[in-house]
Protein backbone atom coordinates (compact mmCIF):
# COMPACT_ATOMS: atom_id res chain seq x y z
CA UNK A 1 0.00 0.00 0.00
CA UNK A 2 1.43 3.79 -0.54
CA UNK A 3 0.62 5.79 1.93
CA UNK A 4 1.03 10.06 0.62
CA UNK A 5 2.03 12.52 3.51
CA UNK A 6 0.54 16.06 2.98
CA UNK A 7 3.73 18.37 2.27
CA UNK A 8 5.09 20.94 4.09
CA UNK A 9 5.66 24.58 2.69
CA UNK A 10 8.30 26.44 3.78
CA UNK A 11 6.43 29.89 4.00
CA UNK A 12 7.80 33.36 3.84
CA UNK A 13 7.51 35.76 6.50
CA UNK A 14 3.87 37.13 6.76
CA UNK A 15 2.40 34.83 4.00
CA UNK A 16 -0.53 31.63 4.65
CA UNK A 17 -1.56 29.40 2.87
CA UNK A 18 -4.67 27.77 4.01
CA UNK A 19 -5.86 25.40 1.02
CA UNK A 20 -5.69 21.80 1.66
CA UNK A 21 -1.98 20.87 -0.06
CA UNK A 22 -1.86 17.44 -1.65
CA UNK A 23 1.35 15.90 -2.81
CA UNK A 24 3.03 17.86 -5.48
CA UNK A 25 1.45 20.63 -4.29
CA UNK A 26 4.95 22.06 -2.86
CA UNK A 27 6.70 22.49 -5.92
CA UNK A 28 3.87 24.82 -7.35
CA UNK A 29 3.78 26.91 -3.87
CA UNK A 30 7.41 26.98 -3.61
CA UNK A 31 9.03 28.80 -1.56
CA UNK A 32 10.78 31.30 -4.24
CA UNK A 33 7.08 31.41 -5.38
CA UNK A 34 5.36 32.59 -2.13
CA UNK A 35 8.32 35.30 -2.09
CA UNK A 36 7.42 36.76 -5.17
CA UNK A 37 3.57 36.58 -4.72
CA UNK A 38 4.27 38.55 -1.58
CA UNK A 39 6.84 40.79 -3.34
CA UNK A 40 3.75 41.26 -5.91
CA UNK A 41 0.76 41.85 -3.17
CA UNK A 42 3.06 44.64 -1.11
CA UNK A 43 3.88 46.32 -4.53
CA UNK A 44 1.10 46.56 -6.16
CA UNK A 45 -2.26 45.88 -3.81
CA UNK A 46 -3.17 49.17 -3.06
CA UNK A 47 -3.22 50.21 -6.55
CA UNK A 48 -5.35 47.63 -7.36
CA UNK A 49 -7.66 48.80 -5.04
CA UNK A 50 -7.44 52.22 -6.15
CA UNK A 51 -8.15 50.99 -9.85
CA UNK A 52 -11.32 49.16 -8.40
CA UNK A 53 -12.68 52.29 -6.97
CA UNK A 54 -12.24 53.88 -9.88
CA UNK A 55 -14.08 51.37 -11.65
CA UNK A 56 -17.33 52.07 -9.33
CA UNK A 57 -16.48 56.34 -10.16
CA UNK A 58 -16.90 55.62 -14.13
CA UNK A 59 -19.98 53.71 -13.70
CA UNK A 60 -21.48 56.49 -11.59
CA UNK A 61 -20.60 59.01 -13.77
CA UNK A 62 -22.23 57.28 -16.54
CA UNK A 63 -25.18 56.82 -14.55
CA UNK A 64 -25.29 60.19 -14.47
CA UNK A 65 -25.61 61.06 -17.88
CA UNK A 66 -21.74 61.12 -18.96
CA UNK A 67 -20.87 59.10 -21.74
CA UNK A 68 -17.39 57.05 -22.42
CA UNK A 69 -15.12 58.94 -24.74
CA UNK A 70 -11.52 58.96 -25.59
CA UNK A 71 -9.59 60.44 -22.51
CA UNK A 72 -7.80 64.06 -23.10
CA UNK A 73 -5.25 62.88 -20.63
CA UNK A 74 -3.57 60.30 -23.53
CA UNK A 75 -4.02 62.43 -26.52
CA UNK A 76 -0.12 62.79 -26.65
CA UNK A 77 -0.72 58.53 -27.13
CA UNK A 78 -3.13 58.53 -29.83
CA UNK A 79 -1.20 61.39 -31.52
CA UNK A 80 2.41 59.74 -31.52
CA UNK A 81 2.20 58.47 -34.78
CA UNK A 82 6.10 56.34 -34.34
CA UNK A 83 5.73 54.04 -31.54
CA UNK A 84 5.40 50.44 -31.55
CA UNK A 85 4.93 47.36 -29.32
CA UNK A 86 7.85 45.04 -29.45
CA UNK A 87 8.77 42.54 -32.29
CA UNK A 88 6.49 39.27 -31.96
CA UNK A 89 7.95 36.86 -29.68
CA UNK A 90 9.13 32.98 -30.17
CA UNK A 91 6.22 31.27 -30.92
CA UNK A 92 3.42 33.85 -31.33
CA UNK A 93 4.13 34.80 -34.72
CA UNK A 94 1.74 32.87 -36.43
CA UNK A 95 -1.32 32.72 -34.28
CA UNK A 96 -3.65 31.99 -36.91
CA UNK A 97 -6.06 29.28 -34.46
CA UNK A 98 -6.17 29.59 -30.73
CA UNK A 99 -8.07 26.85 -28.63
CA UNK A 100 -9.32 28.41 -25.63
CA UNK A 101 -10.47 25.87 -22.69
CA UNK A 102 -10.02 24.61 -18.67
CA UNK A 103 -6.11 23.45 -17.50
CA UNK A 104 -7.47 19.79 -15.78
CA UNK A 105 -5.08 17.13 -16.53
CA UNK A 106 -7.16 16.24 -19.27
CA UNK A 107 -8.38 18.77 -21.17
CA UNK A 108 -4.51 20.17 -21.22
CA UNK A 109 -3.64 17.43 -23.15
CA UNK A 110 -6.17 17.18 -25.38
CA UNK A 111 -5.65 21.07 -25.72
CA UNK A 112 -1.84 20.21 -26.48
CA UNK A 113 -2.65 17.49 -29.19
CA UNK A 114 -5.66 19.80 -30.80
CA UNK A 115 -3.66 21.03 -33.49
CA UNK A 116 -4.16 24.73 -32.30
CA UNK A 117 -0.87 27.21 -32.91
CA UNK A 118 -1.51 28.95 -29.44
CA UNK A 119 -3.39 27.64 -25.86
CA UNK A 120 -5.38 29.60 -23.76
CA UNK A 121 -4.93 27.70 -20.39
CA UNK A 122 -7.58 29.13 -18.86
CA UNK A 123 -7.96 30.44 -14.98
CA UNK A 124 -10.48 33.27 -16.20
CA UNK A 125 -13.70 32.65 -17.88
CA UNK A 126 -13.50 28.81 -18.34
CA UNK A 127 -12.07 27.89 -14.89
CA UNK A 128 -13.72 27.82 -11.14
CA UNK A 129 -11.07 29.18 -9.05
CA UNK A 130 -11.53 25.95 -6.47
CA UNK A 131 -8.21 26.27 -4.68
CA UNK A 132 -7.48 22.50 -6.43
CA UNK A 133 -7.96 23.91 -9.67
CA UNK A 134 -5.30 26.84 -8.92
CA UNK A 135 -2.53 24.84 -8.09
CA UNK A 136 -3.05 21.57 -9.82
CA UNK A 137 -3.87 23.62 -13.22
CA UNK A 138 -0.01 24.91 -12.16
CA UNK A 139 1.10 21.15 -12.22
CA UNK A 140 -0.55 20.17 -15.61
CA UNK A 141 0.85 23.49 -17.31
CA UNK A 142 4.36 22.82 -15.89
CA UNK A 143 4.03 19.06 -16.66
CA UNK A 144 2.62 19.82 -20.29
CA UNK A 145 5.80 21.85 -21.05
CA UNK A 146 8.11 19.58 -19.51
CA UNK A 147 6.43 16.80 -21.88
CA UNK A 148 5.71 15.11 -19.17
CA UNK A 149 2.37 14.84 -19.05
CA UNK A 150 0.28 11.84 -18.32
CA UNK A 151 -3.40 10.86 -17.69
CA UNK A 152 -5.89 8.01 -17.26
CA UNK A 153 -9.09 8.74 -17.42
CA UNK A 154 -11.99 7.01 -14.72
CA UNK A 155 -12.94 4.63 -17.66
CA UNK A 156 -9.34 3.38 -18.41
CA UNK A 157 -8.53 5.82 -21.51
CA UNK A 158 -4.74 6.78 -21.75
CA UNK A 159 -3.80 10.39 -22.32
CA UNK A 160 -0.22 11.28 -23.33
CA UNK A 161 1.07 14.20 -25.59
CA UNK A 162 1.14 13.71 -29.36
CA UNK A 163 5.02 14.52 -29.36
CA UNK A 164 7.16 16.51 -27.34
CA UNK A 165 8.75 18.73 -30.39
CA UNK A 166 7.44 22.29 -28.97
CA UNK A 167 7.65 23.63 -32.13
CA UNK A 168 4.67 21.91 -33.85
CA UNK A 169 2.72 21.80 -30.39
CA UNK A 170 0.65 24.91 -29.17
CA UNK A 171 2.00 27.68 -27.26
CA UNK A 172 0.93 27.70 -23.99
CA UNK A 173 -0.66 31.56 -22.91
CA UNK A 174 -2.11 31.21 -19.40
CA UNK A 175 -4.94 33.66 -18.69
CA UNK A 176 -4.83 34.60 -15.05
CA UNK A 177 -7.63 35.81 -12.84
CA UNK A 178 -9.12 39.04 -13.34
CA UNK A 179 -8.23 42.05 -10.67
CA UNK A 180 -11.67 42.12 -9.20
CA UNK A 181 -10.82 38.01 -8.04
CA UNK A 182 -8.76 37.10 -4.60
CA UNK A 183 -7.97 34.06 -3.14
CA UNK A 184 -8.66 33.48 -0.03
CA UNK A 185 -6.33 30.41 0.56
CA UNK A 186 -3.40 32.67 0.42
CA UNK A 187 -2.50 35.55 2.69
CA UNK A 188 0.40 38.38 2.81
CA UNK A 189 0.56 40.56 5.50
CA UNK A 190 -3.01 38.94 6.65
CA UNK A 191 -4.60 40.51 3.93
CA UNK A 192 -6.17 38.22 0.70
CA UNK A 193 -3.99 38.35 -2.52
CA UNK A 194 -5.53 38.87 -5.62
CA UNK A 195 -6.12 35.77 -7.56
CA UNK A 196 -4.71 36.96 -10.84
CA UNK A 197 -1.18 37.75 -8.91
CA UNK A 198 -1.15 34.16 -7.62
CA UNK A 199 -1.61 32.21 -10.96
CA UNK A 200 0.75 34.47 -12.54
CA UNK A 201 3.42 34.12 -9.78
CA UNK A 202 2.84 30.11 -9.74
CA UNK A 203 3.00 30.56 -13.61
CA UNK A 204 6.14 32.13 -13.64
CA UNK A 205 8.05 30.17 -10.86
CA UNK A 206 6.92 26.35 -12.53
CA UNK A 207 6.90 27.47 -15.52
CA UNK A 208 8.97 30.08 -17.32
CA UNK A 209 12.17 28.51 -17.57
CA UNK A 210 10.88 25.38 -19.15
CA UNK A 211 8.97 27.13 -21.79
CA UNK A 212 12.16 29.26 -22.23
CA UNK A 213 13.77 26.25 -23.00
CA UNK A 214 11.29 25.11 -25.02
CA UNK A 215 12.05 27.81 -27.46
CA UNK A 216 9.17 29.90 -26.15
CA UNK A 217 8.46 32.13 -23.26
CA UNK A 218 5.86 33.00 -20.15
CA UNK A 219 3.15 34.26 -22.04
CA UNK A 220 -0.11 35.59 -21.10
CA UNK A 221 -3.99 36.30 -22.04
CA UNK A 222 -5.03 39.78 -19.82
CA UNK A 223 -8.69 39.48 -18.87
CA UNK A 224 -11.26 42.51 -17.94
CA UNK A 225 -9.25 45.16 -17.70
CA UNK A 226 -11.41 48.54 -17.20
CA UNK A 227 -8.72 50.92 -17.83
CA UNK A 228 -5.03 51.62 -18.93
CA UNK A 229 -3.55 52.11 -15.78
CA UNK A 230 -5.02 48.47 -15.02
CA UNK A 231 -2.33 47.41 -17.72
CA UNK A 232 0.34 49.48 -16.01
CA UNK A 233 -0.24 47.69 -12.97
CA UNK A 234 0.01 44.27 -14.78
CA UNK A 235 3.40 45.81 -16.44
CA UNK A 236 4.72 46.67 -13.16
CA UNK A 237 3.95 42.76 -11.80
CA UNK A 238 6.24 41.62 -15.07
CA UNK A 239 9.33 43.91 -14.33
CA UNK A 240 9.16 42.80 -10.85
CA UNK A 241 8.59 39.29 -11.83
CA UNK A 242 11.61 39.46 -14.43
CA UNK A 243 13.86 41.10 -11.86
CA UNK A 244 12.78 38.55 -8.92
CA UNK A 245 13.84 35.31 -11.30
CA UNK A 246 16.60 37.01 -13.50
CA UNK A 247 14.85 37.24 -16.90
CA UNK A 248 15.49 40.03 -19.30
CA UNK A 249 12.88 42.93 -19.61
CA UNK A 250 10.45 42.12 -22.01
CA UNK A 251 10.84 38.59 -21.73
CA UNK A 252 7.24 38.04 -20.44
CA UNK A 253 4.42 38.70 -23.46
CA UNK A 254 1.13 39.63 -22.73
CA UNK A 255 -2.40 39.71 -24.91
CA UNK A 256 -4.99 42.13 -23.66
CA UNK A 257 -8.03 41.18 -23.77
CA UNK A 258 -10.46 44.04 -24.94
CA UNK A 259 -13.51 43.18 -23.18
CA UNK A 260 -15.33 45.72 -21.66
CA UNK A 261 -16.79 49.13 -22.44
CA UNK A 262 -14.05 51.01 -20.77
CA UNK A 263 -11.22 49.68 -22.00
CA UNK A 264 -12.74 50.21 -25.93
CA UNK A 265 -12.06 53.41 -25.69
CA UNK A 266 -8.25 52.99 -24.61
CA UNK A 267 -6.75 50.11 -26.88
CA UNK A 268 -3.54 52.42 -27.79
CA UNK A 269 -3.28 53.49 -24.07
CA UNK A 270 -3.42 49.95 -22.95
CA UNK A 271 -0.90 48.49 -25.83
CA UNK A 272 1.41 51.62 -24.81
CA UNK A 273 1.54 50.58 -21.53
CA UNK A 274 2.49 47.19 -22.29
CA UNK A 275 4.19 47.97 -25.64
CA UNK A 276 7.57 46.20 -24.41
CA UNK A 277 6.08 42.97 -23.11
CA UNK A 278 2.51 43.54 -25.65
CA UNK A 279 1.53 40.54 -27.76
CA UNK A 280 -1.27 42.24 -28.67
CA UNK A 281 -5.12 42.37 -28.05
CA UNK A 282 -8.17 40.57 -28.26
CA UNK A 283 -11.66 40.94 -29.17
CA UNK A 284 -13.46 39.41 -25.77
CA UNK A 285 -16.81 39.59 -27.47
CA UNK A 286 -19.06 38.19 -24.52
CA UNK A 287 -17.13 39.90 -21.89
CA UNK A 288 -17.45 43.08 -23.84
CA UNK A 289 -21.62 42.34 -24.30
CA UNK A 290 -21.17 41.77 -20.60
CA UNK A 291 -20.11 45.02 -19.77
CA UNK A 292 -21.70 47.20 -22.23
CA UNK A 293 -24.98 46.02 -20.06
CA UNK A 294 -23.17 46.21 -16.99
CA UNK A 295 -21.94 50.18 -17.71
CA UNK A 296 -25.05 51.28 -19.20
CA UNK A 297 -27.60 49.38 -17.14
CA UNK A 298 -29.41 52.00 -16.27
CA UNK A 299 -29.51 54.78 -18.88
CA UNK A 300 -32.68 53.61 -20.12
CA UNK A 301 -34.24 51.98 -23.69
CA UNK A 302 -31.17 52.85 -25.72
CA UNK A 303 -28.92 50.89 -24.14
CA UNK A 304 -31.11 47.77 -23.19
CA UNK A 305 -30.14 44.64 -25.49
CA UNK A 306 -32.08 42.57 -27.19
CA UNK A 307 -32.65 38.68 -26.17
CA UNK A 308 -28.79 37.66 -26.03
CA UNK A 309 -29.26 34.96 -28.93
CA UNK A 310 -29.86 37.92 -31.54
CA UNK A 311 -27.25 40.51 -30.59
CA UNK A 312 -24.57 39.13 -33.33
CA UNK A 313 -20.77 39.91 -34.23
CA UNK A 314 -22.41 42.74 -37.10
CA UNK A 315 -24.76 44.23 -34.71
CA UNK A 316 -23.31 48.04 -35.71
CA UNK A 317 -21.62 48.66 -31.61
CA UNK A 318 -20.33 45.39 -31.94
CA UNK A 319 -18.23 46.09 -35.53
CA UNK A 320 -17.35 49.12 -34.32
CA UNK A 321 -15.45 47.64 -31.37
CA UNK A 322 -14.14 44.86 -33.97
CA UNK A 323 -13.00 47.40 -36.62
CA UNK A 324 -11.04 49.48 -34.29
CA UNK A 325 -9.23 46.60 -32.76
CA UNK A 326 -7.73 45.87 -35.85
CA UNK A 327 -7.12 49.25 -36.71
CA UNK A 328 -5.75 49.98 -33.93
CA UNK A 329 -3.34 46.64 -32.79
CA UNK A 330 -2.15 46.76 -36.67
CA UNK A 331 -1.66 50.22 -36.52
CA UNK A 332 1.03 49.51 -33.80
CA UNK A 333 2.60 46.37 -34.97
CA UNK A 334 0.44 44.63 -32.70
CA UNK A 335 -1.10 41.11 -33.50
CA UNK A 336 -4.96 40.91 -33.13
CA UNK A 337 -6.37 38.14 -32.35
CA UNK A 338 -10.84 37.36 -33.16
CA UNK A 339 -13.19 36.37 -30.34
CA UNK A 340 -14.99 33.25 -29.64
CA UNK A 341 -17.96 31.68 -32.12
CA UNK A 342 -19.81 29.86 -29.04
CA UNK A 343 -20.95 26.69 -30.90
CA UNK A 344 -19.60 23.54 -30.00
CA UNK A 345 -19.86 20.29 -32.22
CA UNK A 346 -22.82 18.12 -31.88
CA UNK A 347 -23.95 14.47 -32.16
CA UNK A 348 -26.95 15.97 -33.89
CA UNK A 349 -25.56 16.10 -37.75
CA UNK A 350 -28.38 18.41 -38.30
CA UNK A 351 -26.96 20.74 -35.84
CA UNK A 352 -23.62 20.40 -36.21
CA UNK A 353 -23.80 21.70 -39.49
CA UNK A 354 -25.62 24.54 -38.66
CA UNK A 355 -23.11 25.26 -36.11
CA UNK A 356 -20.31 24.68 -38.52
CA UNK A 357 -21.81 27.11 -41.08
CA UNK A 358 -21.74 30.09 -38.46
CA UNK A 359 -18.10 29.25 -36.79
CA UNK A 360 -17.06 29.68 -40.62
CA UNK A 361 -19.14 32.82 -41.43
CA UNK A 362 -17.68 33.92 -38.12
CA UNK A 363 -14.17 33.40 -39.01
CA UNK A 364 -14.51 33.96 -42.46
CA UNK A 365 -15.34 38.03 -41.54
CA UNK A 366 -12.61 38.42 -38.78
CA UNK A 367 -10.28 36.84 -41.42
CA UNK A 368 -11.43 39.44 -43.86
CA UNK A 369 -11.30 42.21 -41.71
CA UNK A 370 -8.08 42.05 -40.93
CA UNK A 371 -7.89 39.40 -38.12
CA UNK A 372 -4.55 37.73 -36.86
CA UNK A 373 -5.89 34.85 -36.11
CA UNK A 374 -9.13 33.59 -33.80
CA UNK A 375 -10.47 31.32 -30.75
CA UNK A 376 -12.00 28.24 -30.81
CA UNK A 377 -13.69 26.37 -27.42
CA UNK A 378 -13.52 22.97 -28.57
CA UNK A 379 -10.66 20.65 -30.22
CA UNK A 380 -13.46 19.75 -33.02
CA UNK A 381 -13.45 23.44 -34.36
CA UNK A 382 -9.66 23.74 -34.94
CA UNK A 383 -9.21 22.59 -38.24
CA UNK A 384 -12.66 24.95 -39.52
CA UNK A 385 -11.02 28.26 -38.20
CA UNK A 386 -7.89 26.91 -39.43
CA UNK A 387 -9.12 26.52 -42.87
CA UNK A 388 -10.39 29.93 -43.47
CA UNK A 389 -7.32 31.43 -42.06
CA UNK A 390 -4.94 29.62 -44.22
CA UNK A 391 -7.43 30.90 -46.80
CA UNK A 392 -6.60 34.68 -46.07
CA UNK A 393 -2.87 34.72 -45.00
CA UNK A 394 -1.71 31.85 -46.99
CA UNK A 395 2.00 31.24 -45.91
CA UNK A 396 2.36 34.23 -44.07
CA UNK A 397 2.16 34.43 -40.41
CA UNK A 398 -0.04 37.25 -40.09
CA UNK A 399 -1.06 39.95 -41.88
CA UNK A 400 0.32 43.02 -39.70
CA UNK A 401 0.40 44.68 -43.06
CA UNK A 402 -3.07 45.37 -43.28
CA UNK A 403 -3.37 48.16 -41.24
CA UNK A 404 -7.02 49.52 -42.37
CA UNK A 405 -6.85 53.08 -43.22
CA UNK A 406 -10.55 52.83 -44.14
CA UNK A 407 -11.69 52.46 -40.50
CA UNK A 408 -12.80 55.10 -39.08
CA UNK A 409 -14.97 54.87 -36.02
CA UNK A 410 -16.10 57.33 -33.42
CA UNK A 411 -17.06 57.03 -30.12
CA UNK A 412 -20.56 57.48 -31.08
CA UNK A 413 -20.18 54.47 -32.96
CA UNK A 414 -18.87 52.57 -30.15
CA UNK A 415 -22.01 53.98 -28.02
CA UNK A 416 -24.74 52.81 -30.81
CA UNK A 417 -26.20 50.27 -28.85
CA UNK A 418 -29.95 51.16 -29.98
CA UNK A 419 -29.15 50.13 -33.97
CA UNK A 420 -28.99 46.36 -32.24
CA UNK A 421 -31.79 44.88 -34.39
CA UNK A 422 -34.11 42.60 -32.47
CA UNK A 423 -36.63 42.01 -29.69
CA UNK A 424 -37.09 41.26 -25.62
CA UNK A 425 -38.82 38.27 -25.85
CA UNK A 426 -39.87 35.63 -22.47
CA UNK A 427 -38.05 33.10 -24.92
CA UNK A 428 -35.39 35.26 -24.40
CA UNK A 429 -35.64 35.84 -20.61
CA UNK A 430 -36.39 31.85 -19.78
CA UNK A 431 -33.47 31.20 -21.86
CA UNK A 432 -31.25 33.38 -19.54
CA UNK A 433 -32.85 32.03 -16.92
CA UNK A 434 -32.08 28.44 -17.72
CA UNK A 435 -28.44 28.89 -18.72
CA UNK A 436 -27.75 30.76 -15.78
CA UNK A 437 -29.22 28.58 -13.25
CA UNK A 438 -27.32 25.85 -15.30
CA UNK A 439 -24.36 27.56 -15.41
CA UNK A 440 -23.74 28.40 -12.11
CA UNK A 441 -24.79 24.91 -10.60
CA UNK A 442 -21.91 23.39 -13.34
CA UNK A 443 -19.29 25.91 -11.23
CA UNK A 444 -20.13 25.14 -8.04
CA UNK A 445 -18.90 21.74 -8.49
CA UNK A 446 -15.42 23.14 -10.08
CA UNK A 447 -15.73 23.59 -13.51
CA UNK A 448 -16.19 26.63 -15.44
CA UNK A 449 -17.72 25.95 -18.33
CA UNK A 450 -20.00 23.50 -19.89
CA UNK A 451 -21.75 23.28 -23.26
CA UNK A 452 -25.69 23.93 -22.87
CA UNK A 453 -27.73 23.70 -26.04
CA UNK A 454 -24.92 23.20 -28.23
CA UNK A 455 -23.06 26.57 -27.02
CA UNK A 456 -19.85 26.65 -25.04
CA UNK A 457 -20.83 28.44 -21.57
CA UNK A 458 -18.70 29.82 -19.29
CA UNK A 459 -18.23 32.72 -16.90
CA UNK A 460 -18.90 35.68 -19.80
CA UNK A 461 -21.64 34.30 -21.30
CA UNK A 462 -23.48 33.55 -17.42
CA UNK A 463 -22.44 37.04 -16.78
CA UNK A 464 -24.66 38.54 -19.97
CA UNK A 465 -27.51 36.53 -19.15
CA UNK A 466 -28.15 36.97 -15.26
CA UNK A 467 -27.35 40.98 -16.48
CA UNK A 468 -29.64 41.04 -18.94
CA UNK A 469 -32.36 39.84 -16.15
CA UNK A 470 -31.16 42.24 -14.17
CA UNK A 471 -31.33 44.91 -16.72
CA UNK A 472 -34.58 43.78 -17.91
CA UNK A 473 -36.49 44.19 -14.74
CA UNK A 474 -35.05 47.50 -13.60
CA UNK A 475 -35.47 48.86 -16.51
CA UNK A 476 -39.62 47.60 -16.73
CA UNK A 477 -39.22 45.76 -20.01
CA UNK A 478 -42.04 44.87 -21.73
CA UNK A 479 -41.82 41.48 -23.39
CA UNK A 480 -42.23 41.53 -27.05
CA UNK A 481 -43.77 38.16 -27.48
CA UNK A 482 -46.25 38.32 -24.47
CA UNK A 483 -46.72 41.88 -24.00
CA UNK A 484 -45.82 41.29 -20.23
CA UNK A 485 -43.86 43.58 -18.30
CA UNK A 486 -40.82 41.91 -16.56
CA UNK A 487 -41.42 41.45 -13.20
CA UNK A 488 -39.72 40.11 -9.87
CA UNK A 489 -43.15 37.99 -9.99
CA UNK A 490 -42.40 36.86 -13.08
CA UNK A 491 -38.93 35.91 -13.03
CA UNK A 492 -39.97 33.56 -10.08
CA UNK A 493 -42.42 32.00 -11.89
CA UNK A 494 -40.25 31.59 -14.95
CA UNK A 495 -37.53 29.81 -12.76
CA UNK A 496 -39.96 27.48 -11.28
CA UNK A 497 -41.21 26.58 -14.57
CA UNK A 498 -37.30 26.25 -15.62
CA UNK A 499 -36.14 24.38 -12.70
CA UNK A 500 -39.34 21.82 -13.06
CA UNK A 501 -37.90 20.91 -16.24
CA UNK A 502 -34.44 20.37 -15.30
CA UNK A 503 -33.41 16.61 -14.47
CA UNK A 504 -33.11 16.91 -10.90
CA UNK A 505 -35.44 19.74 -10.33
CA UNK A 506 -35.47 22.45 -8.02
CA UNK A 507 -33.93 20.27 -5.55
CA UNK A 508 -30.22 19.39 -7.76
CA UNK A 509 -30.38 23.25 -8.02
CA UNK A 510 -30.98 24.65 -5.32
CA UNK A 511 -27.78 26.55 -4.57
CA UNK A 512 -27.35 28.31 -7.85
CA UNK A 513 -30.85 29.09 -8.18
CA UNK A 514 -30.34 31.07 -4.76
CA UNK A 515 -27.14 32.86 -6.27
CA UNK A 516 -28.53 33.22 -9.77
CA UNK A 517 -31.20 35.25 -8.07
CA UNK A 518 -29.21 37.02 -5.94
CA UNK A 519 -27.29 38.69 -8.70
CA UNK A 520 -30.44 38.54 -11.45
CA UNK A 521 -33.40 40.68 -9.01
CA UNK A 522 -30.97 42.84 -6.42
CA UNK A 523 -31.62 46.07 -6.08
CA UNK A 524 -28.17 46.89 -6.52
CA UNK A 525 -26.55 45.55 -9.57
CA UNK A 526 -23.21 42.63 -8.56
CA UNK A 527 -20.34 43.52 -10.34
CA UNK A 528 -19.50 40.02 -11.16
CA UNK A 529 -21.17 36.66 -10.83
CA UNK A 530 -18.26 34.89 -9.40
CA UNK A 531 -17.32 37.11 -6.22
CA UNK A 532 -20.33 35.92 -4.60
CA UNK A 533 -20.63 32.50 -5.90
CA UNK A 534 -16.42 32.43 -4.85
CA UNK A 535 -17.49 32.96 -1.26
CA UNK A 536 -19.57 29.89 -1.04
CA UNK A 537 -17.17 27.60 -1.83
CA UNK A 538 -14.50 26.16 0.63
C1 LIG B 1 -15.86 33.93 -23.30
C2 LIG B 1 -14.59 33.25 -23.27
O1 LIG B 1 -13.76 33.59 -22.50
S1 LIG B 1 -14.30 31.97 -24.30
C3 LIG B 1 -12.93 31.17 -23.55
C4 LIG B 1 -13.26 30.54 -22.28
N1 LIG B 1 -14.14 29.39 -22.44
C5 LIG B 1 -13.63 28.22 -22.84
O2 LIG B 1 -12.44 28.12 -23.02
C6 LIG B 1 -14.55 27.05 -23.02
C7 LIG B 1 -13.77 25.95 -23.65
N2 LIG B 1 -14.57 24.79 -23.96
C8 LIG B 1 -14.82 23.83 -23.07
O3 LIG B 1 -14.45 23.91 -21.93
C9 LIG B 1 -15.54 22.61 -23.59
O4 LIG B 1 -15.53 22.60 -24.98
C10 LIG B 1 -17.00 22.50 -23.14
C11 LIG B 1 -17.03 22.40 -21.62
C12 LIG B 1 -17.81 23.69 -23.59
C13 LIG B 1 -17.58 21.22 -23.74
O5 LIG B 1 -16.75 20.16 -23.35
P1 LIG B 1 -17.26 18.64 -23.43
O6 LIG B 1 -18.62 18.57 -22.81
O7 LIG B 1 -16.19 17.77 -22.85
O8 LIG B 1 -17.39 18.45 -24.98
P2 LIG B 1 -17.24 17.13 -25.82
O9 LIG B 1 -17.83 15.96 -25.11
O10 LIG B 1 -17.75 17.42 -27.17
O11 LIG B 1 -15.68 16.94 -25.88
C14 LIG B 1 -15.08 15.96 -26.70
C15 LIG B 1 -13.63 15.86 -26.32
O12 LIG B 1 -12.99 17.10 -26.59
C16 LIG B 1 -12.36 17.57 -25.41
N3 LIG B 1 -12.52 19.04 -25.34
C17 LIG B 1 -13.64 19.75 -25.56
N4 LIG B 1 -13.38 21.06 -25.42
C18 LIG B 1 -12.08 21.15 -25.10
C19 LIG B 1 -11.24 22.24 -24.82
N5 LIG B 1 -11.68 23.50 -24.88
N6 LIG B 1 -9.95 22.00 -24.51
C20 LIG B 1 -9.48 20.73 -24.48
N7 LIG B 1 -10.23 19.66 -24.74
C21 LIG B 1 -11.52 19.87 -25.04
C22 LIG B 1 -13.09 16.93 -24.25
O13 LIG B 1 -12.24 16.89 -23.12
C23 LIG B 1 -13.42 15.57 -24.83
O14 LIG B 1 -12.26 14.79 -24.71
P3 LIG B 1 -12.34 13.15 -24.59
O15 LIG B 1 -13.02 12.67 -25.84
O16 LIG B 1 -10.91 12.77 -24.50
O17 LIG B 1 -13.14 12.86 -23.36
O1 LIG C 1 -12.85 36.14 -22.77
C1 LIG C 1 -13.49 36.28 -23.77
C2 LIG C 1 -14.81 36.80 -23.79
O2 LIG C 1 -15.42 36.82 -24.88
O3 LIG C 1 -15.28 37.18 -22.71
MG1 LIG D 1 -13.86 37.12 -21.06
Amino acid sequence: MTTTSTPALDLPAGVEVTGALRPGYEQILSRPALELVASLHRELEPRRQERLAARAEVVARVAAGEDLDLLPETEHVRADPTWRVAEPAPGLQDRRVEMTGPTDRKMTINAMNSGARVWLADQEDANTPLWENVVEGQINLRDAVLGTISFTSPEGKEYALATTDHASLPTIVMRPRGWHLGEKHVTVDGQRVAGGLVDFALFMCASARAQLDAGKGPYLYLPKMEHHLEARLWNDAFLLAQEALGLPRGTIRATCLIETFPAAFQMEEILWELREHSAGLNAGRWDYLFSVIKTYRTRGADFVLPDRASVTMTAPFMRAYTELLVSTCHRRGAHAIGGMAAFIPSADEEVNAAAFQKVTADKQREAEDGFDGSWVAHPGMVPTCREVFDHVLGERPHQLDRTREDVQVRPADLLDVAATPGEVTERGLRANIEVGIRYLSVWLTGRGAVGIHHLMEDAATAEISRSQVWQWLHQGVTLADTGEQVTRELIHRLTDEVLADLPGGASDHRAATDLFLQVAVADEFVDFLTVPAYETMP
